[in-house]
């Protein structure tokens, strides 16, 4: 290799001259003109320099700090996390921020360029020249080596500073400082990525270069995964962790809540006073838990305080307020108490009365026992639901416009004088005038229409179904027209009725009949009437005779205009407008129709369509009839119609009411149904000898009404007039009726009705009266000496009843046969039909139900054997002493007498 001069060597090399001029000065070559000759010892002296210089960097380099790049990012993940069972998932949101730090050293990249330019430069120079060239080329590459290493390891503690800064984010520990990393301190650029992912050329260098400051590092990259891994895992554990935790606070509180739930879950029916206020209402309501705020506080705590509605044994007695029907059954007075029955049953017994759990017992035992057991009785009318259903109704009635009204008339008399007569008549003539087909039907009763008014008559004649109907609180009649047969005068019928009409304060029109006869004598019967105290009007009495016929109809225009007179003189008159009431006639159930009801309205207008409710029946009219059987839509006061619709058919007497609704009409049906069920009560107190003293004390002007009957008309004045003269400034005996005869239905119910006690001097009651007695409790009383009945009633109205000897019939058989025996006279052959017959008893012969003997028994046989009792169902001999006339379908009465202490 032959010499060159500086200005060529530059040139192989690449190097400006200058700067060639400045190494070859450094390596202490004594060239420094590009003239100058560089020989090899010289080449390989400036070899040995720059490989020198390779090895150490630059002084000025050393001072310029390392400029850094700091990345920033952060990436946003959700986590959705189930919590407890049956909730919503909760979702945390995750955040990963990563900050990576680059460390730029652009003067050591610089410096690194310029040295691989230069030893590049060199090296191609060197590769060109000679040997020494090739050496150098190689050292240059080493350098580019050393270089490439250098900046790698720089890079790596660039990442690593900037993880550690990263994490410290996270982790709160203070980041390392980029000055503090040792990769700072480490000089030499790096080629970072060419470097490592090619190997190691000429052609590759250049382009490393390039590329010093730029991407970052695969490896980083990993190692940052793997820290993101590490601190996600670290993040998902935290997060498990705090589900746990939430996990475990919830079942906590959901137990916390259930067992709080448990304790005030409270017993069915009970309620619970809450003192926890407002509370206690929504649990009642039974919220929807959904519409409800959750509270952090459990349920059932306020102030920290949890309430307890645990049972308290009350410290005081409880006082209940029982409210006592007119009869209430035992165990239901037990519930009202809050005690067994068994506990009242035994109360009942202390107090005398044997009662089971079913059983009724009466207002006044359930008021004394309520008492006894410390509670307050709150005793109840029936008839407070009924006033609170009906209180529209009522509240009406009292407000309404008052008009005239046609009167209501009851024809009354004796047998065959002719009462039918004289309602065919009428309604034939009246009623059914102009009709083509005549009467087509009969219904209870009929309206008459004249020119001055009409006239309403009842088709029920006679004073027993009168007397029937007022038993049953039913007073409907205004007017009473009694029948005499002029041919026939009065008759015990006619003084019944006159009594009966007299007794319901009803005035009398009196019809003399049968007026077209020959034999009639109508003055011999005025003069009868006037011992009865009907006087006429022509006489100066107040009562009006007519005379008629009700076969030829004389008269009959005078009896009707006579009805109408009397009409206004009482002065009768009711609503027309308004909710309509009154009184059920008679009733039937037709094949075709169902319940058919003859009804007479009192008050009000009644509508077809609107709800009924009659005795304990209801319905809606179906339709509605007038006494023709014609349709109509509504009737007013006074008039009867016939109604269909009813639930079944009620009772004659009944009262009938128009309700609003249905519902209304149902309700009180079933309370009256259930009143009837439950107690034997008459609509009306049969009066009690007994109760006449209380009446007064308590300050009622009293009138004791008595019907007498007698087994002869001379008892029956005896009687009448000893007791009537009884009266005294307090209490006035009255005798409504009294009679010759046995004890008969209408006697029973003239003394139910009126409120009258019922005397039977020598007389007895029949079957029927006998039942129809038991069942309203009337109170009768037998006598056989006036003066035991007169004392009797003295000392009731002077509070000084004396213990009673009260008669008791044991035993009735009824004479069958009578033999006659030598021996022992008349033997009657009997059959006991009640009780039985005792030997030692007192007996009574009693025919037709009149007492005709009484005594003692002779003898009492069954077949031949003497016997001292014959019971009811078996046939025996009896001989009455010292009384031979017994006969066939005469009674025997078996009574004993026992002592009964009075109560006032
Ligand atoms: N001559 C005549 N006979 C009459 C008159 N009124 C009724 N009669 C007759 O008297 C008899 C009895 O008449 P009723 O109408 O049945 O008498 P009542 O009072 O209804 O009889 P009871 O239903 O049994 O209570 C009948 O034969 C009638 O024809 C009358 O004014 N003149």
């Amino acid at each position: 290799m032959s010499d060159k001069t500086v200005q060529e060597l530059a040139e192989v090399v690449g190097i400006p001259l200058d700067r060639f001029l400045v190494q070859l000065k450094e390596a202490g070559l004594s060239a420094d003109a590009a003239d100058d000759v560089i020989s090899e010892d010289e080449k390989l002296k400036l070899l040995a320099h720059l490989r020198k210089r390779h090895g150490k960097p630059d002084s000025q380099q050393e001072d310029a700090g390392p400029k850094r790049i700091t990345l920033k990012r952060s990436t946003k993940t959700e986590l959705r996390q189930s919590t407890t069972p049956g909730t919503a998932a909760k979702t945390v949101s995750v955040e990963v921020r990563k900050k990576t730090t680059y460390i730029k050293r652009p003067d050591i990249g610089q410096q690194a360029a310029s040295v691989d330019s230069e030893a590049d430069k060199q090296l191609a120079e060197l590769g060109q020249a000679s040997d020494v060239e090739s050496v150098l080329q190689t050292a240059a590459v080493e350098a580019i080596q050393t270089q490439v290493e250098t900046g790698t390891q720089q890079v790596e503690a660039a990442e690593i500073i900037a993880a550690a800064a990263d994490l410290s984010s996270d982790t709160g520990i203070a980041p390392v400082s980029a000055a503090e990393a040792p990769a700072i301190e480490t000089p030499a650029p790096a080629p970072i990525e060419a470097v490592l992912s090619e190997p190691v050329s000429e052609a590759a260098a250049p382009a490393a270069v390039e590329a010093t400051v730029a991407t970052p590092a695969p490896a980083a990259v990993s190692k940052e995964e793997q820290l993101e891994i590490e601190r996600k895992e670290r993040l998902e554990a935290a997060v498990q962790r705090n589900a746990e935790k939430v996990k475990k606070q919830a079942e906590a509180k959901q137990q916390t809540l259930h067992k709080k739930k448990q304790e005030f879950k409270p017993a069915r029916g009970v309620t619970v006073d809450l003192d926890v206020e407002g509370r206690s209402e929504a649990g009642r309501r039974g919220k929807s838990k959904k519409n409800k705020p959750r509270k952090e506080k459990p349920e059932f705590e306020i102030g920290g305080q949890p309430s307890r509605h645990k049972f308290e044994k009350p410290v005081v007695p409880v006082v209940h307020q029982v409210t006592i029907p007119e009869t209430i059954i035992v165990s239901e007075l037990a519930a009202k108490m809050s005690i067994k029955a068994a506990e009242v049953i035994k109360h009942l017994m202390k107090l005398g009365v044997m009662s089971t759990i079913n059983q009724a017992i009466d207002q006044e035992t359930a008021v004394i026992l309520v008492e006894e057991m410390g509670h307050t009785p709150v005793p109840q009318s029936e008839d407070d639901f009924e006033q609170e259903m009906l209180a529209e109704v009522k509240s009406e009635g009292d407000n309404r416009k008052l008009l005239p009204r046609a009167p209501i008339v009851t024809i009354m008399g004796h047998v065959d004088h002719g009462k039918t007569s004289l309602l065919d008549y009428i309604r034939k003539t009246r009623v059914a005038a102009g009709e083509a087909g005549g009467i087509t039907q009969h219904i209870g009763a009929y309206q008459v229409k004249t020119d001055h008014g009409a006239v309403t008559f009842l088709d029920t004649p006679g004073h027993a179904a009168f007397t029937a109907m007022r038993a049953r609180g039913a007073e409907v009649t205004d007017i009473v027209i009694v029948v005499v047969a002029a041919d026939d005068g009065v008759m015990p019928q006619t003084r019944e009725a006159i009594d009966h009409a007299r007794a319901a304060n009803v005035p009398i029109i009196v019809a003399l009949n049968k007026i077209d006869k020959k034999e009639a004598n109508p003055d011999k019967v005025m003069q009868e009437l006037a011992t009865l105290n009907v006087v006429p009007e022509e006489w100066g009495g107040d009562v009006q005779f007519l005379k008629v016929s009700a076969k030829s109809g004389e008269g009959i225009d005078e009896l009707i205009e006579a009805l109408i007179v009397q009409a206004e003189v009482l002065e009768l008159k009711a609503p027309a407008e308004g909710i309509a009431s009154g009184i059920c006639i008679e009733s039937r159930l037709d094949k075709g129709r169902g319940a058919v009801a003859t009804i007479l309205i009192q008050k009000g207008t009644l509508s077809k369509g609107e709800f009924v409710l009659c005795g304990h029946e209801y319905g809606r009219i179906r339709a509605m009839f007038d006494e023709n059987a014609h349709a109509i839509k509504s009737a007013g006061p006074s008039a009867p119609v016939e109604i269909l619709g009813l639930s079944s058919t009620p009772d004659a007497g009944d009262e009938f009411l128009v309700v609003q609704n249905e519902r209304i009409a149902r309700e009180l049906a079933a309370h009256r149904e259930d009143r009837k069920r439950s107690t034997r009560h008459a609509a009306q107190h049969a009066a009690k000898l007994d109760d006449v003293f209380s009446r007064m004390s308590n300050g009622e002007t009293l009138t004791l009404n008595l019907v007498i009957k007698t087994d002869v008309q001379g008892s029956l004045e005896a009687l009448r007039e000893s007791l009537v003269g009884l009266s005294n400034d307090e209490v006035q005996v009255k005798c409504i009726y009294g009679g010759v005869g046995g004890i008969n239905e209408g006697d029973a119910n003239l003394a139910l009705a009126s409120s009258a006690i019922l005397i039977g001097f020598n007389v007895r009651a029949d079957a029927v009266a006998r039942k129809l007695i038991e069942e309203k409790d009337i109170d009768l009383h037998y006598y056989s000496i006036i003066y035991e009945a007169i004392d009797e009633v003295k000392r009731a109205i002077s509070g000084m009843l004396a213990p009673e000897i009260q008669e008791k019939i044991v035993g009735l058989a009824e004479v069958r046969d009578v033999f006659r025996s030598p021996k022992f006279g008349a033997i009657a052959g009997c059959m006991v039909i009640d009780g039985f017959v005792k030997r030692n008893l007192p007996i009574r012969v009693l025919r037709n139900n009149v007492v005709i003997y009484e005594g003692q028994l002779e003898s009492l046989r069954r077949f031949k054997d003497d016997v001292n009792e014959v019971k009811m169902g078996m046939e025996c001999g009896i001989g009455v002493k010292n009384y031979n006339d017994v006969k066939p379908g005469d009674q025997i009465e078996v009574f004993e007498r026992i002592e009964v202490k009075r109560e006032l």
